[in-house]
């Protein structure tokens, strides 16, 4: 691994009975790069990162994360790794402050109440401090998640369709905090979106899976400018093309 390589995943492959979900995917994030991986339902993204943070066991490939190979390696460094998506869903007895305040504990903050506090402020969502846990919408819920994902600065941040379910305001907002915290504290993203025109905000990077295969990997302007497209839409509409045909779009820039 290279100094500033935080995720180096080669040959990943994993099957669900009949399904072959990955089929030997091969991606690579840099300290404080921001990563999209973006595909059509069903392309392999979430095994993907299930397997990349060890909640999925793959059949074949390696994962390296924050220089750490072996399963029980990976464990001990997931500590300075941020989690979070629509789906995970939060105490309905806390309330956020105490939700988030009891994260920071466990993350060793010194005062865990301000950095509960300073971790809402980040996405300008303080309002939210005093709402339980069971009084949540699902993008408020969503919010959390991010909150409580970013409070401890983490080396590497794993959001998979952080803004999915986010009206286009509090969206922004994510956007705005995510933006803020990997510019300011170094910190890598590896996110997925079916959202285009929030990965071309919010991501420099972009990594097109199809039936758990990476299509295309490269710079967002690259990629777009090699198939001859004006947007990261009209990109994956073209690659979505050429894969319902059976035939993959060319592009120096995959990897
Ligand atoms: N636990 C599971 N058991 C069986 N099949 C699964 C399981 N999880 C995923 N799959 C299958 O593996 C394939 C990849 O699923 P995955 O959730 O990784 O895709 P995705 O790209 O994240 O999709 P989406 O955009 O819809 O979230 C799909 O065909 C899915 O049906």
């Amino acid at each position: 691994m290279t100094d500033d390589t935080v995720l180096r995943v080669r040959g990943l492959r994993k099957r669900y009975r009949q399904v072959t979900a990955v089929d030997g995917v091969d991606l690579t994030v840099a300290a404080g790069e921001r990563v999209a991986l973006v595909g059509p339902n069903g392309a392999g993204k979430t095994t993907t990162l299930m397997s990349c943070l060890g909640a999925v066991q793959p059949e074949e490939g390696t994962v390296e994360l924050l220089g750490q190979r072996g399963r029980r390696a990976r464990r001990a460094v997931l500590a300075r790794v941020g989690f979070a998506s629509g789906y995970l869903p939060l105490p309905p007895h806390l309330r956020v402050r105490e939700f988030l305040t009891l994260y920071a504990r466990l993350y060793g903050a010194p005062n865990p109440q301000e950095q509960a506090r300073a971790g809402l402020r980040q996405f300008d969502v303080e309002g939210l401090a005093d709402r339980w846990g069971s009084d949540l919408s699902s993008g408020q819920r969503t919010v959390v998640g991010v909150v409580k994902a970013t409070m401890h600065a983490p080396a590497l941040l794993v959001l998979d369709e952080p803004t999915a379910s986010l009206d286009p305001d509090v969206a922004l907002r994510v956007r705005g905090g995510l933006l803020d915290l990997c510019r300011r504290r170094g910190t890598a993203l590896l996110v997925t979106s079916h959202n285009m025109v929030e990965v071309e905000r919010l991501a420099q990077r972009v990594i097109f899976l199809a039936g758990g295969r990476v299509l295309v990997d490269g710079p967002v302007e690259t990629i777009t400018a090699q198939l001859g497209q004006t947007s990261l839409e009209d990109v994956y509409l073209r690659l979505r093309e050429s894969t319902a045909d059976g035939r993959q779009a060319s592009t120096g820039a995959s990897s």
